[in-house]
């Protein structure tokens, strides 16, 4: 008798780029269309990391690595059901520590120039994340690898389009596994 059919997992996604690029937007809007729950780990910080930022001053990696444990904690929990987080997940290493939670972890990198993305934190008030931190944000930044399973797309594109893009993407093998 032929083998059923494989079934696709559900996408295990993390939405990542520096503040204002559109993570917690794109996010929710991806996890809609691909029928998945959707999460925001700045609902996920520590009031500690909160009021820092709110301060003006940047996380370092030891105030990132306990709240990145708890994002890894939710995807692992999402693997069968698949889940959408939007996370900064600025840095190779955070990557790294959240797929050692959720291995088969897939990135959606939402990248920008610095000015369209300023201009969108500025038209945004009343968020805890101050302006004066995103060039804190790009100078952290490590764009994804070639060995990390993830795309890029231009925060340039509408959120629909943003969405459009990622959906209509092939299928990597080892999603199908
Ligand atoms: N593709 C887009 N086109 C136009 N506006 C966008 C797009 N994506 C997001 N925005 C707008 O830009 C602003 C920042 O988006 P959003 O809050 O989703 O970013 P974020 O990366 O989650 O930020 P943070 O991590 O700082 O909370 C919002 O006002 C949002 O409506
Ligand atoms: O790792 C970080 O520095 C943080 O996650 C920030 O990126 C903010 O929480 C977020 O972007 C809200 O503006």
């Amino acid at each position: 008798m032929p083998a059923p059919p494989q079934q696709a997992a559900p996408p295990l996604l993390v939405v990542m780029g520096v503040s204002g690029s559109g993570k917690s937007t794109v996010g929710a809007a991806l996890a809609q269309r691909l029928g998945v729950p959707f999460a925001d780990a700045d609902d996920l910080h520590p009031a500690a990391n909160i009021a820092k930022m709110s301060a003006g001053q940047a996380l370092t990696d030891e105030d990132r690595r306990p709240w990145l444990d708890t994002i890894g904690a939710w995807l692992a929990a999402h693997d069968e059901r698949g889940g959408v987080m939007s996370c900064s997940a600025l840095k190779r290493g955070y990557r790294d520590q959240l797929r050692r939670h959720a291995p088969r972890l897939q990135l959606l990198h939402l990248d920008g120039s610095p000015e369209v993305i300023q201009r969108r934190q500025a038209s945004r008030p009343g968020h805890f994340m101050p302006a004066s931190l995103l060039a804190s944000q790009f100078a952290t930044l490590e764009p994804l690898a070639d060995d990390e399973h993830g795309v890029v797309l231009d925060v340039g594109l509408s959120v629909d389009a943003i969405v459009d893009q990622f959906v209509s993407q092939p299928v990597a093998p080892e999603e199908n596994a």
